[in-house]
């Protein structure tokens, strides 16, 4: 089978300040197969030299001490955004044969002049016929002595491409914490009480086992001071307490303690989807002091004393609590800022943020800086405040999740006014702000469509001033008018933030009339779960399995009431065969043909069918350790 392989090269654009550079061919999903870095017996793969380039942009974050402090050393023969897309293009191609391979990678190097003297180059997997069909896209390319995978935490053996997105370029710790998945679990209800009372003076005291406490709620809240989900790192799982059981003397259990899951402003809140897939949106918490109950606890499991009747006074039945509702949550945080901040690393965003607003981000002359969001408000002297969002810089191939990719472009997207910062000490800061524009298009027409200002900054610096007149000039003739300003003196910030308020009372004006969005039920899953758990006991399905003999009794209500029956007790046998006859379960079985010998499952149980002949109904018993755990 001919290979069908897609190349994805990552390549750092300053060759001088990143190692060690490597290129990688696409995996399927279907490889399981340890891999081995093998020399490549290639002999068209010659080892060349790399040139020493360096540029003012960057794909992944070189160590610290990389860095030369001089900002005016990143002058560099443009190897930059638009290079790395032509690599990328290999991608597209198909090699047959591995010497067409090679060839074409070797291709793309020359074209943009690159050479990889300094390194060996290593094919991953199989030469032989066979392994290239389980190893189709399997094979990877690599430079230097570092090793594959070492470096992308999470390169899945599956091969999954949302995990792919992830880890392109990004070392684990600088992700951005705006994702997390976690757990939620509302507290069991406690189990109800078999008692009866006896006291001096107190004949036939009567029964008095109380009632168990309800389950603890699951509560998603909104806190003002969170402004990422790192937290979320650290804890997975938020289970409520349960409710405690009931006592004698008719004392009801407590309730179980309510779990507060505390997110950020902006978070959007998912049930987690299945097989990557997202899943459904169940509400976005916008405000700090939002509340939104999730998940109702369980009910309490009532004790014998709420079962007494005319006929049986002294009940031995009590029921267990029930079990409380558990999910699996996907969240993901938007900002809620009114102004987004955008441009390359090192461009001067953190700074402008710095001189604009008491906040104090962390300014460093290295790329990446900001990992995480951050906002400041801008208080204007006439009593008018917006807030601000410095976001961590944004590289070419962000809308497919390069850099911080993603992470930072989501952060965009409720931002009614973007302010484009363009670093004009750069090479070519046309380009520059063109390769970011196009991003912000690739990314989301939407968000190319918001209003934006163009910033041009580090005025202040030689190279900025000269560039400055045709950068100006080329920004107009597209009817652009850009504003320029040296975020380190604060020369100029002052305009482009008036600039941006104007934009942003504009696109508040426009809102109005569009008219208000009456705000979504939060509580809407806890109504869900509610209403689930109400519903009535004789509406079931039954479904058989002839090969196994087997009926799958399935109806809510019904499994409810099996998981709430406790069958420690005597009476509980009794009233599980009264109901399941009155609800019309044993009717439905026996006009379906139920033998004797069959097993019918309800919920977690397992039981057998018996005709029962002196009366001529039916009846079914439980299994000797009938339970049936769910999977
Ligand atoms: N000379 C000069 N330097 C500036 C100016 N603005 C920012 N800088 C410097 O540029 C470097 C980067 O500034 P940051 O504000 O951290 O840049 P950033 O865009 O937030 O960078 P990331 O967070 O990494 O994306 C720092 O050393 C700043 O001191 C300016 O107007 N003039
Ligand atoms: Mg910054």
């Amino acid at each position: 089978m001919a290979s069908t392989s897609s190349i994805s090269i990552y390549t750092p654009f300053s060759r001088q300040l990143l190692s060690p550079p490597y290129c990688k061919i696409k995996r399927s999903p279907r490889k399981a197969k340890p891999r081995k870095l093998t020399p490549n017996p290639n002999p068209l793969l010659k080892s060349r030299s790399i040139p020493q380039l360096e540029a003012t942009t960057y794909t992944r974050l070189p160590p610290k001490d990389d860095f030369i402090a001089d900002p005016s050393q990143f002058s560099a023969p443009e190897i930059t955004l638009s290079d790395l897309n032509s690599i990328r293009d290999v991608s597209a191609r198909k090699p047959p044969v591995n010497g067409e391979k090679v060839e074409e990678i070797g291709g793309g190097d020359e074209e943009l002049g690159f050479d990889y003297g300094k390194f060996e180059l290593f094919e991953i997997g199989s030469d032989n016929e066979e392994d290239d069909e389980e190893f189709d896209d399997e094979v990877v390319l690599g430079f230097g002595d570092g090793e594959l995978g070492d470096e992308f935490e999470g390169v899945d053996e599956n091969g999954e491409e949302g995990e792919r997105e992830k880890e392109k370029g990004v070392p684990a710790v600088m992700r951005c914490f705006d994702r997390a998945k976690i757990f939620v679990k509302a507290g069991d209800g406690g189990n109800g009480c078999v008692a009866i009372r006896r006291e001096k003076f107190v004949p036939l005291g009567g029964p008095s086992g109380g009632d168990g406490g309800r389950g603890g709620h699951v509560y998603v809240e909104v806190d003002g001071s969170m402004n990422s989900l790192l937290p979320f790192r650290q804890s997975i799982h938020y289970r409520a307490g349960r409710g405690s059981h009931g006592k004698g003397s008719n004392m009801h259990g407590a309730k179980g303690d309510s779990v507060v899951v505390k997110v950020p402003p902006g978070t959007v809140v998912r049930e987690a989807g299945k097989d990557g897939e997202e899943g459904e949106l169940l509400f976005e918490l916008l405000n700090p002091g939002q509340r939104a109950l999730l998940l109702p606890g369980g009910r309490g499991g009532r004790g014998n004393a709420a079962f007494k009747s005319g006929t049986n006074r002294v009940p031995k039945i009590a029921e267990n609590g029930e079990e409380g509702a558990e999910m699996w949550l996907e969240l993901e945080l938007k900002l809620v800022a009114d102004v987004g901040i955008v441009g390359v690393p090192n461009a001067g965003k953190s700074t402008l943020l710095s001189v604009v607003s008491a906040a104090k981000p962390n300014i460093a002359n290295y790329p990446f800086t900001t990992l995480l969001p951050n906002l400041g408000v801008v208080s204007f002297d006439y009593d008018a405040s917006m807030v601000v969002a410095d976001l961590p810089g944004l590289l070419e191939g962000a809308h497919r999740g390069f850099g911080l990719g993603h992470e930072f472009l989501r952060h965009t997207e409720r931002c009614s006014v973007l302010v484009h910062i363009v670093d004009g000490s750069s090479q070519q800061p046309e380009y520059e702000y063109d390769a970011v524009r196009l991003e912000l298009e690739m990314f989301s027409p939407e968000l190319a469509e918001k209003p934006y200002i163009v910033a041009y900054n580090k005025m202040d610096l030689p190279d900025a001033y000269e560039n400055w007149p045709s950068f100006k000039e080329t920004l107009q003739s597209r009817g652009i008018e850009p504003f320029c300003m040296s975020a380190a003196t604060g020369e100029g910030t002052r305009e482009v933030i008036y600039a941006a308020y104007e934009l942003v009372q504009k696109r508040k004006e426009a809102a109005k009339g569009e008219g208000f969005n009456s705000p979504l039920n939060l509580n809407h899953v806890a109504d869900m779960v509610s209403k689930q758990r109400k519903s009535p006991i004789n509406e079931f399905e039954i479904s058989h399995d002839t090969s196994s003999n087997t009926w799958n009794v399935v109806g809510a209500g019904l499994q409810r009431f099996v998981q709430m029956t406790n069958w420690s007790y005597v009476d509980s046998d009794r009233r599980f065969q009264h109901v399941l006859e009155a609800c019309g379960v044993f009717k439905s079985l026996t006009r379906l043909g139920v033998k004797e010998g069959d097993t019918v499952v309800i919920g977690e149980m397992e039981m057998v069918w018996h005709d029962y002949k002196n009366g001529g109904s039916s009846n079914i018993k439980r299994r000797a350790a009938a339970v049936r755990w769910p999977q």
